[in-house]
Parts: structure tokens; sequence; C-alpha cells
């Protein structure tokens, strides 16, 4: 290209409008990365074994943090001080880079992600006013009831509409 021709400009992208009080997703550098460069500064203890009685611990130590965390030195004070939208927000950004490192097959990065996703679906659960027993109870309501048979038990109707707000 001669120096003095210019390089045309590419139209941008229209952005889509989101809907009213959805927050922007927006750019993030890889989880993996970040961890990487802060693993130095910050290690964590070797992983063993756990058990599901964590998600107890964590859920009283989150609702904890609602009532008297400090927002300085909580991350759960913090993010329920930002509000609802913040909130689900966090959580389904978790989930997506969820589901990007699980269709990799990142055996370790799925490990941690799906830890992010259990931790701030403790804190949406903190902020929406829900003890995890009432989802751990609609879990066991469910136990035995296979999907497949719980969807064709569906009424018609109701299926029609729950179909028209799948994503394709
Ligand atoms: N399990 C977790 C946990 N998992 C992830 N995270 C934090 O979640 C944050 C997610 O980082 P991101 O950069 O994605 O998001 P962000 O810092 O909110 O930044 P923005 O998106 O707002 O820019 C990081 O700061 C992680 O450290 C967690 N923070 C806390 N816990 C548990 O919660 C307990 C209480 O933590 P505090 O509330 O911080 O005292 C801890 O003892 C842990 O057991």
């Amino acid at each position: 290209m001669a120096k003095t021709e210019k390089k045309k400009a590419t139209p941008k992208k229209p952005k889509l409008p989101l809907p009213e009080g959805v927050p922007a997703v927006k750019a993030r550098i890889p989880k993996a990365v970040r961890r990487a460069e802060s693993a130095h500064l910050t290690p964590l203890p070797p992983r063993g074994e756990g058990s599901a009685a964590v998600l107890q611990r964590l859920w009283d130590t989150v609702e904890q943090r609602r009532i008297a965390g400090d927002a300085a030195t909580s991350h759960s004070a913090r993010l329920l001080k930002r509000g609802t939208p913040k909130v689900a927000q966090k959580l389904g950004e978790e989930a997506v880079e969820l589901v990007i490192e699980a269709v990799a097959r990142n055996r370790e990065a799925t490990i941690g992600e799906a830890a992010d996703v259990v931790y701030h679906l403790l804190v949406l659960l903190v902020d929406a006013g829900i003890h995890p027993n009432e989802v751990w109870g609609e879990l066991e309501r469910r136990e035995g009831l296979s999907g497949i048979v719980e969807k064709a038990s569906r009424p018609k109707a109701l299926l029609a509409i729950a179909q028209t707000t799948k994503l394709p």
C-alpha cells in the first residue's frame, strides 16, 4: 500500500441492544491465564478429596458476609453489595468459562471453573434469600424421575411456550 494511501476503516458491527437491567459481559482474559499469573503470589494448598459438606459451610460463610462482611476484604460482600444483576452476571460469566473448558476437554481447568460456578451459584442463592436446602429438596423431589418421562408428561401448550424461549 502506498504511504499516502489510507487504510479504509472497517465499519463497526452494530451492537445488539441488551434487555433492560442486563449488564454487558466484558471481554475477559482467560481465567487459566490470570490464575497462572497470580499463582506465585497467592499459592493455594494442594487439593484433596472433597465432600459435598463444603457446600453448606460455604453458603454459611457467604451468608455471614452478606450480614456483616466488609467489601474491602471480602469478595462475597463486595459482589453482594453490587446488586442482583452483577451477582447474576458473574454466575453467567463463570458458566460460560466452564462450558469453554469442558468443550476443550481441559480437565483441570474444568474442575476450577466448576468450583467458580458453584461458589457464584451460592452467592446468587444468598442474594435471592434462598437456603440451599430448598434446592437440595427440589433435587430430592426429582430423584428417580427421568427427565425424559418428566418432559413427556408436560402439557403440550406449556411445552410450546417453553420452546419459544430456547436458543436455536
Ligand atoms: N470459593 C470462593 C471463590 N471462588 C472464586 N472466588 C473469587 O471470585 C472472583 C472472580 O474473579 P473475577 O476476576 O472473575 O471477577 P471479579 O473479581 O468480581 O471482577 P469483575 O468481573 O467485577 O471485574 C475472584 O476474586 C476469585 O478469587 C472466590 N471467592 C471466595 N470463595 C470462598 O468464599 C469464602 C469467603 O470469601 P470472601 O468473601 O472473599 O471472604 C472463601 O473463604 C472461599 O471459601
